[in-house]
């Protein structure tokens, strides 16, 4: 059957999320009963599981720990590296400086923003030559020791991973397995995420993160193991927990991704509230494709029972206006000051 024709039978009416073993990928016919997992998966809940992802627990172990130490600075210190400082979102995004949800007041989080970086710099002119790739300088803090570089290695080792998936994922469309290749992005961004046990009512508006599909083409989270947060929206209007599984990251996939399938990839909406009592963590990775990119459905996903559902966008305009919008909609000013 057709990817098109399949996707005629769908519901997206799930009540749990799939997981999937990329430890079994070495041969031929291993991965493609692993890219026909994911094709159902992605097909149907948007959502899936990975274990066997390969990053080593020193990595993660990591990063968690200096992103608890950086987060429990005083605010004052870490406003030092307000990511409005620059334009290309980088640094520290304070509580309620985004609002993604536009019928929330704002979302209770705080984050570090950060794009690629080797991990032992190279001079600018190996950087700069590949002119059509923008990297823009990431901004670091002074404390906790060794910050700087728990968030590289863990943001090489997450891209390692979104590698794998992105050959998966064009087996799942029926590509060729490279086709994705030189065509979505070698340096995403990442952020460190901190949301603060939340007691209000939650029909004041501000949760952790407002219910949101995400922008770009797909996203590689952890979440702290033993702390239920994330939520998924299904076809019912459902909200399904995506319960933290150790050893696992939580892949989705984003608008982008699902408008270059002509929406048989399922962008899913979904939230996090955190009522845990204790502070909560996460690090998600935004794979995108490289601004130039013009993204129109896919051949294999349009017939003529479903037509092409949108037009060719450039990925750069597509993404740019939606991290605009859903910062513009901010309650705080470039000083952190409260918005009236
Ligand atoms: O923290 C989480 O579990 C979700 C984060 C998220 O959805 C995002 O950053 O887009
Ligand atoms: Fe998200």
């Amino acid at each position: 059957m057709s990817l098109a024709e399949t996707a005629a039978s769908v519901s997206g009416a799930f009540d749990s999320i799939p997981i999937i073993d990329l430890g079994c990928a070495s041969t031929h016919e291993e991965r493609a009963a692993l890219a026909r997992q994911i094709r159902d998966a992605c097909m149907n809940v948007g959502f899936f599981y990975i274990k066997n992802h390969g990053i080593p627990d020193e990595t993660i172990d990591k990063i968690f720990s200096v992103m608890k130490a950086f987060f429990s600075l005083p605010v004052e210190a870490k406003m030092k590296l307000h990511h409005r400082q620059g334009a290309h979102y980088r640094g520290f995004e304070p509580l309620l400086d985004s609002n993604i949800d536009p019928t929330n007041r704002g979302d209770l989080y705080e984050g570090f923003m950060i794009g690629w970086e080797e991990l032992v710099p190279k001079d600018d002119d190996v950087i700069n030559a590949d002119k059509n790739i923008m990297v823009f300088p990431n901004l670091w803090p002074t404390e906790p020791a060794g910050f700087r570089e728990a968030f590289i290695n863990y943001y090489h080792a997450a891209l390692g991973v979104g590698r794998v998936l992105q050959r998966l994922f064009a087996l799942a469309l029926d590509l060729p397995g490279t086709y994705f290749d030189d065509k979505l992005k070698r340096y995403p961004m990442m952020r460190g995420l901190h949301y603060p046990p939340q007691t209000g009512p939650e029909d004041d508006g501000i949760i952790g993160i407002g219910a949101h599909s995400d922008f770009e083409c797909f996203s590689i989270l952890w979440q702290e193991p033993g702390i239920q947060a994330l939520q998924i929206l299904n076809s019912e209007k459902e909200w399904i927990n995506a319960t933290p599984i150790p050893g696992t990251l939580v892949i989705n996939i984003g608008d982008l991704l699902s408008r270059w399938t002509n929406d048989i990839f399922r962008s899913t909406v979904h939230r996090a509230i955190n009522r845990s009592g204790v502070r909560r963590y996460s690090i998600p990775m935004f794979i995108g494709a490289n601004p130039h990119v013009e993204v129109e459905p896919l051949p294999s996903c349009v017939s003529p029972e479903r037509p092409a559902r949108y037009e060719t966008i450039t990925s750069g305009e597509y993404v740019r206006k939606h991290i605009q919008e859903m910062y513009q909609r901010s309650r705080t000013t470039s000083d952190g000051v409260a918005k009236e």
